[in-house]
């Protein structure tokens, strides 16, 4: 049996006030005890969003890591440094890092290792473009991205791994894929796991990202293969966000 996890990734947004927002708005609506909730907010906030919501229950993640543990590198922040501050999960590979900052699978893979190697739960990001999508090439594309980086894993590194499957185009556009067509990738992309390991592949837990909202999450989250979302847009509005924690209860 997976448990659900809805994380909201609030990307370059959010201030102390949405963080206040949540904190009052969990003080009277309890979050459904069978799902797991995170929010990754910007590093500055990671701190005070522990202390805020950490009582509520809602876990506590970054939206990237730097592989080394310290260094001469301005501007960086560690796996080390964020396992300090409380965090638990953190993303890799989001296709915003992989475009706007040039982050390759092999930059992607460095730094899942680092993840795991500070005790931090990694959820690798994955996705095609339109133009791959229309080339008929989602699958290979989707399932290049996750080989990659889960093939060289040691065996027991990999369970504790999520994977959310997030279309490039469907990226705060306001598109989604059908849910049939969101869950033949992501089948796709268990199925792949099944074959280095059939019980990895049953407890893997794959999320959906790309404009989910209040209004679709629903019909997304009823597919076999989705085990919870990966939340943009809609996480910086806290009704829309715990009404989608809820749809996944
Ligand atoms: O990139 C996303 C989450 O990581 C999805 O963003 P939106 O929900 O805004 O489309």
């Amino acid at each position: 049996m997976r448990t659900p996890l809805i994380a909201g990734n609030w990307k370059m947004n959010g201030s102390s006030q949405l963080i206040e927002e949540f904190a009052r708005a969990l003080e009277g609506f309890p979050l459904p005890p069978t799902v797991e909730v995170a929010l990754l907010p910007p590093f500055p906030y990671i701190l005070e969003m522990q202390r805020a919501l950490g009582a509520s229950g809602v876990k506590i993640g970054a939206q990237t890591l730097n592989p080394l543990r310290s260094g001469a590198h301005t501007g960086e922040v560690s796996g080390r440094m964020l396992k300090e501050l409380g965090a638990d999960y953190v993303l890799v590979g989001h296709s915003e890092r992989r475009r706007l900052y040039r982050e390759s699978d092999e930059d992607v893979y460095d730094r899942m290792v680092a993840a795991l190697n500070e005790g931090l739960k990694p959820i690798l990001c994955v996705g095609e473009t339109l133009e791959e999508r229309d080339a008929g090439d989602t699958e290979r594309v989707v399932l290049r991205q996750v080989g990659k980086v889960m093939a060289p894993l040691e065996p027991e590194q990999r369970p504790l791994v999520t994977i959310a499957y997030e279309p490039v185009w469907a990226i705060g556009s306001g598109r989604t894929p059908s849910p049939e067509q969101a869950q033949e990738v992501m089948a796709a992309i268990r199925r792949y796991q099944g074959d280095f390991d059939a019980k990895l592949a049953s407890g893997l837990r794959l999320l959906y990202g790309g404009s989910m909202n209040a209004r679709n999450a629903q019909e997304l989250l009823a597919q076999p293969d989705i085990d919870g979302g990966l939340i943009g847009g809609a996480s910086l509005k806290v009704d829309d966000f715990l009404s989608i924690c809820h749809a996944a209860g």
